[in-house]
C-alpha cells in the first residue's frame, strides 16, 4: 500500500476550467447564454473564451499577470471567468459602483495589464486612470467592451481604448490550446473585498480551491441538470458566488442583466422560464416588495433563490416566501470564494408554523460539503462555545476553499488564516443545540451596553418584522450612563408611517429592554454597498455627530 499513491495520471490539477470543454461536448447545441434577444451555445461560448485567451497571450499577458474587468452581468463578464484564466492570467473582477479613488487604488495595487470596460463605465475608469501615481508602473491597456443594449453616448474626454472586446475576439485562434494550470495551487482570482468594514483586501484564490466551492456550491443547493441560471448577483461580488463555473459543469443558461430592476427581473423570469437565481436579502426584500402586479408575472414554486452574503431578516424571508419563491440561505466571504455554510433544511420543520420556520431558516446553518470544519471560538480561551445558541464567539472555518491569502498584504494574510489552524472570520455567532450555527455580527458592530453585549443584526430582525419598516440598521451610539446604546436607523415602506416612539414601544414588547433602540432616525433610504451590505460606517459617523445619549430614549 506505502507505494500507492500520486502519480502523473491522477495529479492532474483540480481546475474548473475543464468544465466549459466538457459543455461544449456535452451540451454543445444548447442555450449557455442569453442577453435580451442575443443567444449564444455552450460550443460557441467555448469557442469565443479560447479565442480571448489566445488574444491575451498575443496581448504579452503571461501566466499570472493580472487581466481586470470593470462590467455589469453582461455576456462578455460570463466569458472573462473562463477566457482570462484560460491565458494563464489572474481575473480580477472590479465592483463597478466603486468610486475612482477607489477603483485607482485596486487597479494599482493588482498592477493589471488589462482592463475590460463597459461604456458606462468609461468615466470612472478614466478617473481612476488619472490617478494612478506618475512613474509608477504602466497603465492597463483598456479594451471597451460594446453593448448595443446600452444606448447612452459616450463623452470625448474619455481614456483611449485598445480596441474593442468583438474586434479582439476576431483575432483570437477559436482552437487555441488554453493554457493549464502548472499546479491546482496556481492563483486564477483575485477579488477584493466589499471594503464593508475596512479598506479592501485583495484575496486570491487557486485552481484548486475555486473547482472545489463550485461542485460544492452545486451540490449544496442541488442544482440540477441544465437550470436556467438568472444573473441577479453581481459576477464581481465573489465571482457570482461561483456560478458562472458551475453553469458550465450543469449546462445551465445563463441569463444576463445589467441592472437589477425588479420589474425587468420578474418579466426576464417570465420570459425565460428562469428555475435559479441568487439574490443579496437586499435584492430579495426589492423583489418581495414589488406592486402585485409585477408578482402575479411569477409562477409560484417555480424560482429557486439563494441568498446570503448580509443578514437575512426573517420578514423579508416570510414575505418573499409567500410571494412564491423557494429560498435557501447560505453564509460565506470572498475569502472562501462563495458560500460554505448553509442552512440545510430538514423535512419535519415543514410542519411548523411560518414565523418557526423563518426564525430556523435564516440561521446561517452547518458547513458544507467541501469545508473540513466550522466552529465558533470563544476569544479569551479558543476553545469552542457551548452550543446553547446564546454564548457568542468569532465563527472560524477550515478547508479547502479558503483562499490563498491576501495580495501583497502579509499582516491581514497572518491576522485572518493563524497558526491555530483555523480562518478567523471576524463574524460573531452562536452555536444552537442541533449544530447549526447564527452569525450575530461582524465584530466591529457588536454593541455593548451597559456591560451587555447585543447583537445589532437581533435588533434589526425585530425591527424588520414592524409592517411599516421597509429597512433597518442599528449601530452604537455612545451613552453617557450605558458607554454604547443601539441607535436604529430606519427607511419605511412606501405609503407606510411610523414615529420613532411608536417603534421604540413595539420594540419594547418584543426584546429584552437594554436591546431597545435609545435613537430611532428615520432616512428615506439607508447607505448600502452594491453588494447589499449596510454601510454601517457610514451611520456609526451619523449616531456619532449626534452625540451621546443619556440613558434613557431619544429621537
Ligand atoms: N448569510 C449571511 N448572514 C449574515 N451575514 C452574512 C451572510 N453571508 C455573509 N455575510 C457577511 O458578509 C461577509 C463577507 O462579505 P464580503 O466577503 O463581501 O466582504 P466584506 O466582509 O463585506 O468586506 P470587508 O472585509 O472589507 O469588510 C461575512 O463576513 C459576513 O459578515
Amino acid at each position: 500500500m506505502e507505494k500507492l499513491g500520486m502519480n502523473p495520471v491522477n495529479a492532474c490539477p483540480l481546475t474548473p476550467l475543464g468544465f466549459l470543454e466538457r459543455a461544449a461536448t456535452a451540451f454543445g447545441g444548447c442555450r449557455s447564454v442569453v442577453y435580451h434577444d442575443a443567444v449564444w451555445t455552450w460550443s460557441q461560448t467555448f469557442r469565443r473564451c479560447l479565442r480571448l485567451a489566445s488574444a491575451l497571450v498575443s496581448l504579452g499577458v503571461s501566466r499570472g499577470d493580472v487581466v481586470s474587468a470593470l462590467l455589469p452581468n453582461v455576456p462578455a463578464m460570463y466569458e472573462m471567468h473562463f477566457g482570462v484564466p484560460m491565458s494563464g492570467a489572474v481575473l480580477n473582477t472590479i465592483n463597478t459602483s466603486l468610486d475612482a479613488a477607489t477603483v485607482a487604488v485596486l487597479l494599482g495595487h493588482s498592477g493589471a495589464k488589462i482592463v475590460f470596460a463597459d461604456p458606462a463605465f468609461l468615466p470612472l475608469l478614466t478617473d481612476a486612470l488619472h490617478l494612478l501615481p506618475p512613474g509608477g508602473q504602466p497603465a492597463p491597456r483598456v479594451i471597451l467592451v460594446e453593448d448595443p443594449y446600452y444606448e447612452k453616448e459616450r463623452a470625448n474626454d474619455e481614456v483611449a481604448v485598445l480596441t474593442t472586446y468583438e474586434m479582439l475576439l476576431e483575432k483570437g485562434d477559436p482552437e487555441f490550446a488554453w493554457v493549464r494550470p502548472a499546479t491546482e495551487w496556481d492563483p486564477m482570482i483575485l477579488n477584493y473585498t466589499s471594503g464593508t468594514t475596512s479598506a479592501p483586501k485583495g484575496v486570491v484564490n487557486c485552481h484548486r480551491g475555486i473547482f472545489l466551492i463550485t461542485v460544492n456550491s452545486l451540490i449544496d443547493w442541488a442544482v440540477p441538470a441544465r437550470p436556467t441560471f438568472l444573473w441577479t448577483l453581481p459576477m464581481f461580488h465573489a465571482n457570482g458566488s461561483s456560478f458562472p463555473w458551475g453553469m458550465a459543469m450543469v449546462g445551465g443558461t445563463n441569463v444576463c442583466l445589467r441592472r437589477v430592476d425588479a420589474v425587468e427581473v420578474y418579466a426576464t423570469i417570465a420570459r425565460n422560464d428562469v428555475t435559479h437565481l441568487c439574490a443579496s436579502p437586499m435584492v430579495l426584500n426589492v423583489l418581495a416588495n414589488a406592486p402585485e402586479g409585477v408578482r402575479r408575472l411569477l409562477t409560484a414554486g417555480k424560482v429557486r433563490v439563494l441568498t446570503g452574503g448580509a443578514q437575512l431578516p426573517a420578514a423579508v424571508l416570510e414575505l418573499a416566501e409567500a410571494v412564491g419563491f423557494q429560498v435557501s440561505h447560505g453564509y460565506g466571504l470572498s475569502e472562501t470564494g462563495g458560500l460554505v455554510v448553509s442552512c440545510v433544511w430538514k423535512d419535519e420543520w415543514n410542519k411548523l408554523p411560518a414565523p418557526e420556520r423563518a426564525r430556523l431558516k435564516t440561521r446561517q446553518g452547518v458547513r458544507t460539503p467541501v469545508m473540513a470544519e466550522v466552529a465558533i471560538l470563544d476569544s479569551e480561551t479558543g476553545r469552542s462555545v457551548p452550543h446553547d445558541g446564546s454564548t457568542m464567539g468569532e465563527i472560524v472555518l477550515s478547508g479547502s476553499c479558503v483562499m490563498l491569502g491576501y495580495l501583497n498584504d502579509d499582516k491581514a494574510t497572518q491576522a485572518a488564516i493563524r497558526d491555530d489552524g483555523w480562518f478567523h472570520t471576524g463574524d460573531i455567532g452562536v452555536m444552537h443545540p442541533d449544530g447549526y450555527l447564527e452569525i450575530r455580527d461582524r465584530s466591529k458592530d457588536v454593541i455593548v451596553s451597559g456591560g451587555d453585549t447585543i447583537s445589532s443584526m437581533e435588533v434589526e430582525s425585530a425591527l424588520y418584522g414592524h409592517p411599516a419598516v421597509n429597512e433597518a440598521a442599528v449601530v452604537a451610539r455612545l451613552d453617557e450612563v450605558l458607554g454604547e446604546a443601539p441607535c436604529a436607523f430606519v427607511s419605511l415602506k412606501e405609503a407606510c408611517t411610523v414615529t420613532a416612539d411608536e417603534l421604540i414601544a413595539w420594540s419594547r414588547e418584543r426584546m429584552p429592554h437594554f436591546m431597545v433602540p435609545k435613537t430611532v432616525v428615520f432616512r428615506a433610504e439607508l447607505p448600502k454597498t452594491s453588494t447589499g451590505k449596510m454601510k454601517k460606517y457610514v451611520l456609526r459617523d451619523l449616531a456619532s455627530g449626534m452625540g451621546p445619549t443619556r440613558g434613557s430614549s431619544g429621537v
